[in-house]
């Protein structure tokens, strides 16, 4: 039996960790900026775990590695961690970490053929793993937070119009428009990146990941 492994996913919107046992997702939890140490400590006081993993694109504190290093076998992934994917973007210490686990697995779940895993968080990455196993790049555009975000801070008149899943496809109104330009517009760039996709490679799983639960239950 493996014990516990940490798997931490620091984001520019949440701080995550899933608990793993034998290959298995025991329990997700998410930690706040201001008591991120303090948070993670009591975690490992509670599951006492074998090994941690940090995937992180933020500047964390420094004192977070040190801790995960004092209790546990630690990895702070990078691009050059040995994975099932050998990566071919142009600057492999640019790429985000966290599009890095994503292509790792999916060429572990998935040998032998292509896929194509979406990370739909603070933005939406687009990942291609080819049936060779290299992670090639793919693409990033606007999470659907910081679409909303963006329309009221570049434009004098338009709100701040906070998420919701009950809105008019034809928007009637200010609010409305914005909720179906926002959401319709990234549930059609999703579905047109596939299509995309598609023109150029047979035969590929496509993989959803990440906290935009709007495309795991559009209206
Ligand atoms: N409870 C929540 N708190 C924050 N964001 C949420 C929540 N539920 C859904 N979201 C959506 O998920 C996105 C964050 O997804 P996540 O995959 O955690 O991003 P990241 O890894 O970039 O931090 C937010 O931008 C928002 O659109
Ligand atoms: C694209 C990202 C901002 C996505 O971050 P997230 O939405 O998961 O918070 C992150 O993967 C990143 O900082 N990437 C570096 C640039 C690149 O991947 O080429």
């Amino acid at each position: 039996m493996i014990g516990p492994i940490l798997c931490f996913d620091l984001g520019n919107t949440r701080l995550k960790c899933g608990i793993m046992q034998d290959g298995a997702l025991l329990e997700e939890r998410f930690f706040s900026e201001a008591a991120l140490l303090a948070e993670v400590d009591t975690l490992l006081a509670e599951y006492r775990p074998q090994a941690a993993v940090l995937s992180s694109v933020i500047e964390h504190p420094p004192a977070l590695e040190a801790l995960l290093s004092r209790e546990t076998e630690f990895i702070r992934l990078r691009y050059d961690t040995p994975l099932p994917v050998k990566i071919v973007y142009e600057k492999p210490e640019t790429l985000g970490v966290d599009r890095i686990a994503l292509a790792a697995g999916a060429a572990d779940m998935f040998p032998g053929s292509h896929s194509l895993i979406i990370g739909a968080g603070s933005a939406i990455t687009y990942n291609f793993v080819n049936k060779k196993g290299e992670f090639m790049g793919g693409g990033i555009s606007p999470g659907i937070e910081m679409r909303f975000r963006a329309l009221h801070a570049f434009t004098d008149k338009l709100p701040l119009v906070p998420q919701e899943a009950h809105y008019s496809f034809v928007g009637y109104n200010t609010r409305q428009s914005i909720l179906s330009g926002v959401l319709e517009g990234a549930l059609a760039e999703v579905d047109g990146m596939i299509g995309s996709y598609a023109a150029r490679y047979r035969n590929f799983n496509v993989l959803l990941t990440g906290g935009i639960w709007f495309f795991c239950f559009p209206p």
